[in-house]
């Protein structure tokens, strides 16, 4: 029996594959959450806001290890929410931390800390902070994850090391897929946006939780890996457009194949984005997925090297790109287009 530790943020997507690993890995796990998504008979849930610190300090007091990855859907265009949960609400984290003698803080942060619209092409960590973060999810991602790591050099604060996945998916994501899927139900998965080339990371959920729990069993006075950030993905770059193409092919949807120009696109979901910013004091206009750094997502080169993560951690990862393909078409039946046969569908799409 190891811990006790506490995933803050254990009910969602990420979190709850990350308690079942450290279940697996026999820890003693509580989570902190805003909600309860699941029951488990071995975790003991706190419901709060990590913003404030009595109800972390009940969830946090003799705990060794803490897990943060709580943050707002980055779907959300809510700067306020942004600021307060990723920045003062992380702050929080530390202080809890501090005073209930947590030695340990492994925060999720995330890959796309260094993403600003333009290629990025096995980008290793030194490659500085992006200077124009496309939104406030990545700007206030920045200063969560400088915040945590500089905390790791103060003598009184946790060791602490900060796991930067990318596009990661699998069972019970409620974002990539379903996102996905719902657009080609409306029509709007057609289109190629520019020349389809562009090579990213996905990164299977188990793989970012194998991450996430080697840098807690690594993190010790001493050890290299205090106060840094490690990229862990699949390590399988893969065409952005072949991977949706697979996902929506793999559920009995039909891959986009027609080209639309990529600066035509972007500069339409631009205008969209000002005129929605211009129009919010007389309506809430939301552009939904159709956001600039969505588009730039969609058809820009964004894909990390993992060698450090490899050399620090002893990480690999566990499940490959096809097996996590099929593992999560397996795992979305109600998604299934109603037409789906999985024995025809090569023939009705190719
Ligand atoms: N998904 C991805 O592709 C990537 C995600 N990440 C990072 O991974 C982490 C987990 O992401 P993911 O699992 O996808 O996200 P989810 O939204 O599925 O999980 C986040 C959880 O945190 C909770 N939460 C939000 N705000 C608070 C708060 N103030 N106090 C307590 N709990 C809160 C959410 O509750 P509720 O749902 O009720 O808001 C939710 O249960 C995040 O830090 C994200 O930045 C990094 C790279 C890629
Ligand atoms: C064509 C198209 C836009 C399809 C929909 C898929 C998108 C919903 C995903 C494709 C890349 C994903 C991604 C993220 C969210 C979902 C996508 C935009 C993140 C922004 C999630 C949070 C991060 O930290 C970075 C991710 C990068 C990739």
């Amino acid at each position: 029996m190891k811990g006790p530790c506490v995933v803050i943020g254990g009910s969602g997507f990420l979190g709850h594959h990350l308690v079942e690993g450290l279940l697996l890995r026999d820890y003693v796990v509580r989570v902190f959450d805003l909600r309860q998504s699941f029951h488990d008979d071995r975790v003991t849930f706190f419901l709060g806001d990590l913003c404030e610190k009595q109800a972390l300090i009940a969830a946090l007091t003799g705990a060794t290890l803490v897990f943060h990855c709580a943050s707002p859907p980055p779907s959300s265009n809510d700067r306020n929410l942004f600021y307060r949960v990723n920045l003062l609400g992380t702050r929080t984290v530390l202080q809890a931390c501090r005073e209930c003698g947590v030695q340990n803080l492994v925060l999720t942060s995330s890959a796309s800390v260094i993403y600003e619209g333009k290629d990025i092409r096995n980008a290793s960590e030194d490659v500085p902070y992006a200077r124009t973060p496309m939104d406030y999810y990545t700007e206030t991602k920045i200063l969560q994850e400088k915040e945590v790591l500089h905390a790791g050099s103060s003598k009184d604060g946790p060791l602490t090391v900060a796991i930067r996945p990318h596009g990661i998916f699998g069972p019970r994501d409620p974002q990539l897929v379903p996102v996905l899927v719902r657009a080609a139900q409306k029509g709007q998965m057609k289109f190629i946006i520019g020349d389809g080339k562009n090579v990213v990371d996905f990164t299977y959920v188990d793989n970012v939780v194998l991450g996430h729990i080697l840098a807690a069993e690594t993190l010790e006075e001493g050890s290299p890996i205090c106060g840094k950030a490690y990229h862990v993905t699949n390590d399988e770059p893969i065409s952005f457009w072949n991977f949706m193409g697979q996902m929506l092919q793999g559920l009995g949807y039909e891959p986009p194949r027609r080209h639309i120009p990529y600066l035509l696109v972007y500069s339409f979901a631009l205008i969209l984005s000002w005129l929605c910013m211009l129009l919010r004091p007389l309506i809430h206009l939301s552009p939904g997925t159709f956001t600039p750094m969505r588009v730039a997502l969609a058809s820009t080169h964004h894909y990390y090297s993992c060698e450090n993560a490899k050399r620090d951690l002893g990480y690999k990862p566990i499940v490959s790109l096809e097996e996590a393909i099929a593992k999560t078409i397996r795992s979305y039946p109600k998604l299934r287009h109603r037409s789906y046969s999985s024995s025809n569908r090569e023939r009705i799409w190719k």
